[in-house]
């Protein structure tokens, strides 16, 4: 599979002088090396502090690496940085970019015109993106008369008005509602999907990340120390899952036999029906399912599954991000 962004052995510190002398020093990124791959959705994980935000400005070409190579489809900054801002949109921080006084429209004329975006060609994207992001019925509204969750729909058809084939979001549903979030993500979805953009973005809600990532890398220490598709960490962390069932009459020893090779067998209660939980590990389920599916006494099965949180939290002393 193509690589769209290749990071390797990326180092940053920040540094705090006073009269010529390092005060302080805040090495945050160390030794660090990440790729993202065409046409996935990879998302940040980390706590705060931890790089997230210098990373993405990093590769983004607003922050120069202190040392490290840094490849967007196979280019870099130094050589160029235009084919580079070309080919990427970026939402970063919040709706401080965008002017309140104008339009949703004039807003993309006057950010379009700064692109060097032709004028022909930005007059049909203006047209087709915002209605893509469902905004084409308020287009001439003011920005100010917007709510926040129109103005990220905004900024992400600022960012596409470039016709981009990277989309790179810093936390872009934060301090969205529940609603107005699960339709950012939906939107997300739609544009790695429909449009087959790769999409970089940081979160701190993993349930963010384990419904749009296809990949998710783990920052912490300055380096990515985890990275893989959820279904990778899950079977990697080996955690357990617990899978609920019913019967209408005791388990026979056969089955027990066979579900034990694969976890313990906890009895919870015998009343109308013999309730029981098995603890496995998630590389398991599926035999464990089968085995009870083909039981025709089965009236009730549920797996109580590993989440992302349950193995994010694994690498880190804190245990919440
Ligand atoms: N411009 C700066 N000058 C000095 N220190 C900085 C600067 N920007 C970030 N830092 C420090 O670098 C560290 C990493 O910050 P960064 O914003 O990259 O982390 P983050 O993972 O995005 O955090 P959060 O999840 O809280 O947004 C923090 O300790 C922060 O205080």
């Amino acid at each position: 599979m193509d690589t769209v962004i290749n990071c390797t052995n990326i180092y940053k510190s920040y540094i705090k002088k006073r009269w010529f002398k390092v005060v302080k020093r805040n090495d945050v990124l160390k030794n660090l090396d990440i790729k993202v791959r065409k046409g996935e959705i990879y998302g940040l994980l980390g706590l705060n502090g931890a790089g997230k935000t210098t990373l993405i400005r990093i590769i983004t070409g607003i922050l120069l690496p202190d040392k490290g190579n840094v490849e967007i489809f196979g280019m870099r900054y130094d050589k160029h940085e235009k084919e580079i801002k070309s080919k990427i949109g970026v939402v970063m921080g919040g709706d401080r970019s965008l002017y309140w006084k104008l339009s949703a429209e004039e807003n993309l004329e006057f950010f379009g015109t700064l692109y060097n975006v032709p004028k022909k060609k930005l007059k049909k994207n203006i047209e087709i993106y915002l209605d893509y992001v469902g905004l084409g019925e308020h287009k001439k509204d003011l920005v100010e008369t917007y709510s926040k969750g129109m103005k990220q729909r905004l900024l992400i058809a600022k960012s596409l008005i470039i016709d981009p084939e990277v989309l790179i979001l810093d936390e872009p549903t934060v301090g969205l509602d529940i609603q107005v979030a699960f339709e950012f993500r939906k939107l997300l979805k739609r544009l790695n999907e429909e449009l087959g953009l790769t999409i970089l973005l940081t979160t701190h809600y993993l349930h963010e990340a384990e419904e749009l990532c296809s990949r998710v890398g783990i920052l912490k220490g300055g380096r990515i120390v985890e990275e893989g598709t959820i279904d990778y960490l899950k079977r990697k962390n080996k955690m357990e899952e617990v899978v609920e069932f019913k019967l209408k009459t005791e388990i026979d020893d056969n089955l027990e036999k066979e579900i034990l090779n694969y976890g313990s067998i906890n009895k919870l209660s015998m009343d109308n029906y013999f309730t029981y939980q098995v603890r496995t590990s998630s590389i398991y389920r599926e035999k464990i399912i089968s085995l009870l599916s083909s039981q025709s006494k089965l009236t009730f099965l549920e797996v109580k599954g590993v989440t992302l949180e349950d193995i994010v939290s694994n690498y880190f002393e804190e245990g919440v991000i």
